[in-house]
């Protein structure tokens, strides 16, 4: 007998379990949001996605495996390129980058903001025109920093004095005028995960505004006239559900931008504004729809140059997990379940943290859902958790799964477009799964699955 039939599963809710979990009988019900656009509960109680269905997906790709289903990503592209107008958007490829996401990338108009040279290759390796590419990072080597300038990279976002005179240097050998930017650490605590928030001022990103270390860094370009200066950049954040930290965020930027046009009499052309726009894990999210974020952003740098008469510089932003994070579930197939008697059951699937870190490091909250087929039985309180050596290895922490969920089922867990394969591991030499793109009734891989050879083969003996 199963540790929380459904008799027993309220009362042990309240120590066990979080009171925001879907109701207990929607145990085959599919929240919207949580799911990209195409997924649905077949007649037969199985999802498919793109007009396939799992069952089909895992017997030809295997399992775990992450689903992108394409017509989602694309929409999203469109949503957030409409809805910021003629703002520029940089798909943060942080988040998940392959070739086929380039193309996608190219062929919906997006820029992409890159952070490495892997990152950097894969994007010319997709056909994003370099001049559409931005370069970010906190230690470019000069590696990677001489390979943007070759090619021509939009924009560097320069992030420390070092690399200010690291990428002097490499344009005057090379006799370019780099086109770069100016990260700022504006000083906005997000309300996010400690490890995702970035414009607080104990932290390794950018440039103090309130230290002057910015107006700093700015003086120094300006007065060795190097480097082509386009404009200020601030990231605040990942996983942020309202515009209050982006508008203190543009109005700082501002100070500074009004700053620089008084001292030198010039007005800086661009302005970033970053990423980090927030979507639902779980029921528990509210995330703002990204055109009314657009729509207040837009409002207040425009109301703001006004007041400061600055004329208002071109925008662009950086989503990264908005575009691609709903885009995608992965796939798992269940090897065993045991029931704690009196606490919980545990449901292993076949990955784990190896495929999604998240949950281990921010304690970040999922959902699943037995995905092969429906269930008539009562549900229990699951706990998901991968096949590694390590207690801390959880996909979902609280899950109603169903009574009779067993090994063998199919389960899915949607969500981990961003951030999951792009942090995957080998942790326990465990070959990283595929990426399955799906539309239009076909499935193709877009990120071949790793095997163990690939891992025997980088260990030279
Ligand atoms: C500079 C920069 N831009 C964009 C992003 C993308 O963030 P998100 O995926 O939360 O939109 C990040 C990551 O947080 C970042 O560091
Ligand atoms: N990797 C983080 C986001 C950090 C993005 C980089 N600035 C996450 O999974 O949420």
């Amino acid at each position: 007998m199963r540790a929380h039939e459904a008799g027993a599963l309220h009362a042990d809710l309240g120590s066990n379990g979080p009171s925001w979990l879907r109701t207990p009988e929607d145990v085959n019900a599919l929240v919207p949001m949580l799911w990209p656009k195409t997924v649905k509960r077949g007649q037969n109680g199985a999802l498919t996605v793109g007009g396939v269905e799992v069952t089909q997906i895992a017997e030809n790709h295997g399992t775990p495996a992450y689903i992108f289903d394409e017509e989602d990503f694309r929409e999203r592209c469109r949503t957030f390129k409409e809805a910021f107008g003629g703002a520029e958007v940089y798909y943060a490829g942080k988040a998940f980058i392959a070739t086929a996401i380039v193309k996608i990338l190219v062929e919906e108009g997006l820029s992409l903001d890159v952070c490495t040279g892997g990152e950097l290759a894969v994007a010319l390796r997709g056909g994003m025109p370099p001049e559409r590419i931005g370069l970010h990072g906190n230690n470019k080597s000069v590696e990677e920093l001489t390979m943007a300038v070759e090619h021509g990279v939009g924009r560097i976002i320069v992030d420390s004095f070092d690399e200010i005179d690291r990428l002097q240097q490499i344009a005057i050998k090379l006799d370019k005028r780099p086109k770069i930017m100016v990260r700022v650490t504006v000083g906005v605590e997000a309300h996010t995960h400690e490890f995702i928030a970035t414009a607080h001022e104990d932290q390794k990103f950018g440039f103090s505004l309130s230290g002057g270390a910015a107006a700093e860094a700015v003086d120094k370009i300006l007065a060795d006239d190097i480097l082509e200066l386009r404009g200020l950049h601030s990231h605040i954040g990942s996983q942020i559900f309202d515009a209050s930290g982006f508008e203190v965020a543009a109005r700082r930027l501002l100070t500074l931008q009004a700053r620089i046009s008084e001292v030198h009499n010039r007005e800086l052309p661009e302005m970033d504004l970053g990423g980090g726009f927030g979507i639902a894990y779980t029921t528990q999210d509210e995330p703002a729809d990204p055109r009314d974020l657009a729509g207040e952003l837009l409002r207040i740098v425009k109301q703001e140059c006004a007041a400061l008469h600055l004329s208002v510089p071109h925008l662009s932003v950086e989503p990264g997990r908005a575009i691609v994070g709903p885009a995608m579930f992965t796939l798992y197939e269940v090897g065993t379940v045991k029931d704690v008697d009196g606490i919980r059951t545990y449901v292993s699937v076949d990955g784990g943290m190896s495929d999604n870190i998240r949950t281990a490091l921010y304690d970040a909250a999922y959902s699943a859902t037995v995905a092969g087929r429906a269930s008539g039985e009562p549900p229990i309180l699951a706990r998901v958790v991968g096949k590694h050596c390590e207690s801390g290895d959880i996909v979902v922490k609280d899950e109603f799964l169903p009574a009779d969920v067993t090994a063998g089922d199919l389960l899915a867990v949607p969500g981990t477009g961003a951030y999951c394969r792009s942090m995957a591991s080998n942790y326990n030499h465990v070959p990283r799964p595929p990426v399955v793109a799906v539309v239009d009734g076909e499935s193709r891989v877009i990120v071949r699955r790793e095997t163990v050879d690939d891992l025997l083969r980088l260990d030279v003996g």
